[in-house]
Formats: structure tokens, C-alpha cells, sequence
């Protein structure tokens, strides 16, 4: 087992360490806290619709929940763009760098239809608290705040600064949200030394043979194009149809990009790192065959693609998400219209995938539409010196000592840590949550839930993460345990 134990800590300058052990009372409080959170519907279901109200509701309710967050003399609370929340909370050694802890608090939408309880009722049901945000992610939020809540009535003073940022619009881009948090902070001045935030998890049972859970530290994310593509025709009467259609245009040239999947860039970027540091714990023969990849290489790519999970990773997705024609059934639509999102690998650029997908569509009846699109995020550092991979590697060994492996991935959706390239090179996207393929599927889907005990871990995670924060650090050499 490999084990970096990149950062020392210099024992002499710290505070007596506060262990992270909750009474009945208050696991029983954190808990109830949750569910009281999952009961308020911030849903955002549209850019231009969002439940403002639920919203509102939801900052009286964190300052109910949390008070001594709210009243504590080195903690500066903010509202941003009506419905955000940024903490600012002042350690007492100015030359450390502060960093930002991030979650948000919309939600997608969630009918009832297929729930085992109401999606908004956060009922408790076999040791699970159930609905929309359990994951995704008032989980996060609440253990962020529950944490330095507990953490303060226990007189912690932190020495290193941070900030708690909870974006109100994550789901729907963070432009009102995260945005105008990081441009804030980035008008005041201020540099962090990394960013958490949500977007991977202690994956269990993604990868064929791999028995052992381990934790990816997601240390990119994909970038992503919402193409619109437009067939004009002229319009008629059904009786006497032109040979081709504005339909039958836009639904070959759709079906011809899904049909071509875009290059497997198998073999480039945190993928090839992950692969390399998980090959020990595959049974033979695989090991053999992740260990010598040089050989290897185009079968464990094709292997890769089998799974659609493991498929996302190691090229763009084209998927196609709306499409939209006609008016009546005798009418020959004079206008056709279908939406790809496409999440593109970080060995790929926006440029490099329209140039694809036109050459993939090959018909100059079909219009490009570009609604919105962004590069892949930049790859941040997960070396020895990388403060907050350290970190959170360091937390993960304490809180999951059952845990061999961290290794550096990609996130394949998108989140608001996106926002805040500008006052940081360390982006990291990590739940402290063991995470199943059902369990993913349940984000956005039903079912979400999380176990009492997965969420009272998370606290804990954080309680032990902020104080880790407070370490003098300084880089030591890669140890290898045999
Ligand atoms: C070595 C092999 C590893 C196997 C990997 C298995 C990966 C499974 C991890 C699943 C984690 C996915 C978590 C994704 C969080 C994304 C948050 C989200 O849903 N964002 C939305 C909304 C959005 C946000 C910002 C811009 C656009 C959209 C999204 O659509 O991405
Ligand atoms: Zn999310
Ligand atoms: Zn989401």
C-alpha cells in the first residue's frame, strides 16, 4: 500500500486537539437538523424558476439551526445575489492562507412518482434519512455547518482562515450564486490555497473486480457544450411531403452523432494516475494487465468503454437531451430543433468537439447553435505539496482507516467549484460518503437517501478536516508502506 503522509504537523504550536465524539443528544439534534433541511423544496427547476421562497425559508433556517455560527465574534456572515451564504470566518494566524468549504443549497426537481416516501418529507426509514438533497447536497451543507457549530461551542478558535460558501443556483449554472461570491471575493483580494467542494465520493462496486472501496478526490471536472441544432424547411401540406423533412434532416443528423461516439482519450490525464495507483488491489490477471499498460493499454481503453460509467471517463458523451418539432399532424414543420449536451474530456477543447460533431453531422442544412460551453477545468495539483489533496487525503486515512487508496479523478458532471478558478489553482471535489452505482443513480433520480450513520461520518469528516486545516505544514517524503 502506498500512503503519502505529505504533510507534518508541528505539534508545538497547536491547540489540545478537539476529538471529534458527539453526545446522543447531539447526533440525535444533527440528524433532525437534516431532515429538517430536506423538508424545505429548493428546488431549482429552470433558470428563470426557482423556489425563492423555499430559498428565503431556508437562510431563516440555518440561522435557527445553527446559532453560535451566527453569533460568534470571528465569524462575518454575508447574503449574496438575495439567496447565498458566505461565511468568513477569521483564524488567528493571518500568515496561513485561508481556503473555502462549498456546497450548495438547490435542489433538482423531485415528482413523487416512484419514491418509497414523499421526497420532501426527510422521513427516516431503516436507519436511511430519504429525499431530494440527501446526496445532492444538503448533506454536505448542513455537516459543513454542524461541524464548525460543534466545533465552536467546544471554544474552538481556528488559526488558519476559511470560507463557507453555499450557492443558491448550483444546479442551474451558479451565475447568481457562486459567481458573484467568487467575483466578491476576488474584488476583495483574496487568494485561497485550495477550494472542496462536492462532485466524487469513497466509490464502491464502479469497477468490475475491484473488491475494495477507495476514494477518488475528483481534481478536474469535464467541461460541457449545449449544442442546439436547427433544420429550416419550408412548410406544406402533409398530404403531398417533401422527400426529406426538416424532422427527418434533424433526426439522421442526431442519430448519426450518437451512433459516433467521440475519440476514447483513454491513456492522458488523472485517469492514468488513478489506474496506476489502483492496480495492486485487482486480483491477477488484472493487475498484471494494469501494471503494464504500455502493453495493455488498448484493451483496458476498450474495456473502459463497456461500462457507462467508466465510459464517461475516458472520452466526451454526446447526449441528447430535448428535441422539439412540429405543430399539428397534417402540418410538414417548417422548423426543427434538438439539444445535445456534450461532456467533454480534459485532453479535448469546445473548438476541437464542434469540429467533431460537424464533420460527424457532414449536412449544411443543419444549423450549430452554441447555448453555452465551457472548457474542462485545469488539472490541480495532487502531489506531496498540494495542501488541500494533502489534507484531504490525511482526513480520509483518519475518519476511513479502512480506506488503502486516494487516488486523483475526473468529475464528470459539473459543479460550482467551477466559479472559483480565479482565486485558486487547488480545486478538489470530494464527499466524504460511501457511494454505490445505485446509490449514483439516486442523485437526480429516486430514492436519494443517506444513512444516519454516512451523514453523522461526514460530520465527523469535517470536524476532523477544519482542525487538520490548523497544521503547520510542510512537505515530507513519499513513504511507501510494503
Ligand atoms: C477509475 C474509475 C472510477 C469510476 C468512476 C465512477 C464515477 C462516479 C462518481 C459519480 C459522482 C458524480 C457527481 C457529480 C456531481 C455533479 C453535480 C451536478 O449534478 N451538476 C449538474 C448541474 C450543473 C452545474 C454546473 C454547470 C452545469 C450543470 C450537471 O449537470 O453537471
Ligand atoms: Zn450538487
Ligand atoms: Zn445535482
Amino acid at each position: 500500500v502506498s500512503r503519502s503522509k505529505g504533510l507534518r504537523g508541528t505539534e508545538s504550536q497547536r491547540e489540545p486537539r478537539i476529538p471529534s465524539q458527539f453526545s446522543q443528544e447531539q447526533r440525535i439534534a444533527m440528524k433532525e437538523a437534516l431532515k429538517g433541511a430536506i423538508q424545505i423544496p429548493t428546488v431549482s427547476f429552470s433558470p428563470k424558476e426557482l423556489n425563492t421562497t423555499a430559498l428565503a425559508e431556508f437562510g431563516e433556517y440555518i440561522r435557527k439551526v445553527f446559532p453560535t455560527v451566527f453569533h460568534t465574534s470571528f465569524i462575518r456572515h454575508e447574503v449574496v445575489g438575495n439567496y447565498s451564504h458566505l461565511f468568513t470566518i477569521k483564524g488567528s494566524d493571518p500568515s496561513m492562507q485561508p481556503y473555502m468549504l462549498l456546497a450548495h443549497i438547490d435542489v433538482v426537481p423531485a415528482p413523487d412518482k416512484g419514491w418509497d416516501v414523499p421526497p420532501f418529507s426527510g422521513l427516516e426509514r431503516d436507519g436511511f434519512i430519504y429525499g431530494r438533497g440527501t446526496l445532492d447536497n444538503k448533506n454536505s451543507l448542513m455537516a459543513i455547518l454542524q461541524a464548525l457549530e460543534l466545533l465552536l461551542i467546544r471554544n474552538y478558535i481556528p488559526r488558519r482562515s476559511f470560507f463557507i460558501a453555499l450557492g443558491h443556483d448550483e444546479e442551474i449554472s451558479g451565475i447568481n450564486g457562486a459567481q458573484k461570491i467568487s467575483a466578491l471575493l476576488q474584488a476583495r483580494g483574496v487568494q485561497l490555497a485550495f477550494v472542496v467542494d462536492e462532485g466524487s465520493f469513497i466509490l464502491d462496486g464502479f469497477i468490475p473486480y475491484l473488491k475494495k472501496p477507495f476514494a477518488m478526490v475528483s481534481v478536474s471536472e469535464k467541461g460541457a457544450i449545449n449544442l442546439m441544432l436547427q433544420v429550416n424547411t419550408t412548410t406544406g401540406h402533409s398530404s403531398a411531403p417533401p422527400k426529406e423533412t426538416s424532422i427527418g434532416i434533424l433526426a439522421a443528423a442526431v442519430s448519426r452523432l450518437e451512433q459516433t461516439p467521440m475519440p476514447n482519450m483513454f491513456g492522458s490525464g488523472p485517469l492514468m494516475t488513478a489506474v496506476e495507483q489502483l492496480a495492486n488491489e485487482f486480483p491477477f490477471p488484472t493487475n498484471i494487465v494494469l501494471n503494464n499498460l504500455w502493453l495493455f493499454r488498448p484493451l483496458v481503453s476498450r474495456l473502459m468503454e463497456r461500462n457507462y460509467i467508466t465510459n464517461s471517463l475516458v472520452r466526451t458523451t454526446t447526449a441528447l437531451t430535448m428535441f422539439n418539432a412540429g405543430v399539428k399532424v397534417n402540418v410538414i414543420p417548417a422548423v426543427a430543433e434538438a439539444i445535445i449536451n456534450f461532456r467533454l474530456h480534459p485532453a479535448q477543447t469546445v473548438q476541437e468537439v464542434l469540429k467533431l460533431a460537424k464533420d460527424i453531422v457532414a449536412d449544411d442544412r443543419v444549423q450549430f447553435h452554441v447555448l453555452d460551453a465551457f472548457d474542462p477545468l485545469p488539472i490541480s495539483p495532487s502531489d506531496d505539496q498540494a495542501l488541500g489533496y494533502q489534507l484531504l487525503r490525511q482526513t480520509i486515512h483518519s475518519v476511513f482507516p479502512e480506506v488503502n487508496i486516494v487516488a486523483p479523478g475526473t468529475c464528470i458532471g459539473n459543479t460550482d467549484s467551477r466559479h472559483y478558478l480565479n482565486l485558486t489553482t487547488g480545486i478538489y471535489r470530494f464527499n466524504p460518503i460511501y457511494l454505490q452505482p445505485q446509490d449514483f443513480s439516486s442523485i437526480h433520480g429516486i430514492n436519494e437517501k443517506i444513512s444516519v450513520q454516512a451523514y453523522e461520518t461526514q460530520v465527523k469528516f469535517i470536524f476532523e478536516f477544519i482542525q487538520n486545516g490548523d497544521t503547520d505544514v510542510e512537505p515530507v517524503p513519499h513513504l511507501h508502506e510494503l
